[in-house]
């Protein structure tokens, strides 16, 4: 298939213990080709290889070797997942000739396919444009089983990612496109983002969240302080909506835990609100997808972002079954 790399062993390495200690041990490689319904519960992990979508937001390239790292530094981690748990790494999407678009939607059928075979997908970018490849995936998938299920979008991030598409589309425009698209259809757009910082967005994007009425959490308030607030939005968005996708960009964090990203936020927030908040989120059992944006290898330092990332996979991945 154009677009799509099997995955690649050689991600998988660390101290060997012959007991599944570690999760590179743990991990089975599966082309998409040998993919079928899994008798276990399965988690498949997928790269968006793209930095396409950031060039064009003359953002810093990078992101194009960032699930490949993050896949690494997880592989290293200790394996505390049950045996009745499958972990597949499912290889990544690529996108070498520049064509966003048709790795967009390359993504979305791989992510159609795997929740169709009953996988809990973690995709791991790349730039966010891959949000809108990932969302639409999902709903392929949604509107296949028919019953007009709706999708509520968590996404933690210092930017609304709302920019208007009038000329092209790029890692700061996937959920403007997703809100067209669903007036298109005539559905709601469901969509929370979670801190939000100000001297990061400008007047044109504050009113074009305000016009698609979405919902948002500055960072100013976006803070462990604030936890018991914070849950109460959680859970009143999660109820509204059938099945929850989340999307962590990772420049959302401070720079101080993140500086492996294209546009870092020394203002951000931290791992721990993130987590309490996933903790909610996986909670409420709606869960049905999730992944991990704009891991910059370039310019991490001492792998401690690919890290941070593999840090929030080791949650899901733990908590999700
Ligand atoms: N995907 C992120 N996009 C941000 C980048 C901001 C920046 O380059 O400073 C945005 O377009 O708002
Ligand atoms: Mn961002
Ligand atoms: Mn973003």
């Amino acid at each position: 298939m154009k677009y799509y790399d099997s995955p690649k062993i050689d991600l998988w390495t660390g101290r060997v213990s012959n007991k599944w200690l570690y999760l590179h041990e743990k991990v089975h490689c599966t082309p998409l080709t040998e993919l079928s319904e899994p008798h276990k519960k399965s988690i498949a992990l997928l790269g968006y290889a793209c930095d396409e979508g950031i060039r064009r937001n003359q953002g810093r390239v990078g992101a194009v070797n960032g699930p490949d790292t993050i896949k690494s530094s997880f592989g290293k981690m200790p394996n505390h997942l049950a045996s009745h748990v499958l972990l597949q790494d499912v290889g990544s999407i690529s996108c070498t000739d520049g064509d966003m678009e048709a790795a967009q939607e390359a993504l979305s059928n791989v992510v159609t396919s795997l929740l169709t075979k009953k996988q809990f997908p973690i995709v791991l970018g790349g730039g966010h444009d891959m949000a809108y490849g990932h969302y639409k995936g999902i709903k392929n998938h949604l509107d296949a089983k028919g019953g007009n299920q709706t999708i509520g979008i968590i996404n933690f991030d210092a930017h609304f990612d709302l920019r208007k598409n009038t000329e092209q589309n790029n890692s700061g425009t996937p959920f403007y496109q997703i809100a067209k698209d669903c007036q298109k259809e005539d559905i709601d757009f469901n969509y929370l983002c979670l801190g939000i910082r100000k001297d990061a967005n400008d007047r044109i994007l504050f009113e074009t969240a305000r016009d698609l009425k979405a919902n948002y959490i500055l960072i100013d308030t976006f803070q462990i302080p604030f936890l018991e607030e914070i849950t109460t939005w959680i859970n009143a968005f999660v109820k509204n909506v059938d099945h929850v996708y989340v999307t962590i960009d990772l420049d959302g964090f401070s720079s101080a835990y993140a500086p492996g990203v294209s546009a870092a936020s020394p203002m951000g927030f931290t791992p721990h609100i993130v987590l309490e908040c996933l903790k909610t989120i996986i909670g409420s059992g709606k869960l049905i997808s999730l992944d991990i944006a704009e891991m910059n290898p370039t310019y991490d330092i001492d792998g401690q972002t690919a890290k941070l990332a593999a840090s929030l996979m080791h949650y899901v991945a733990h908590n999700i079954y």
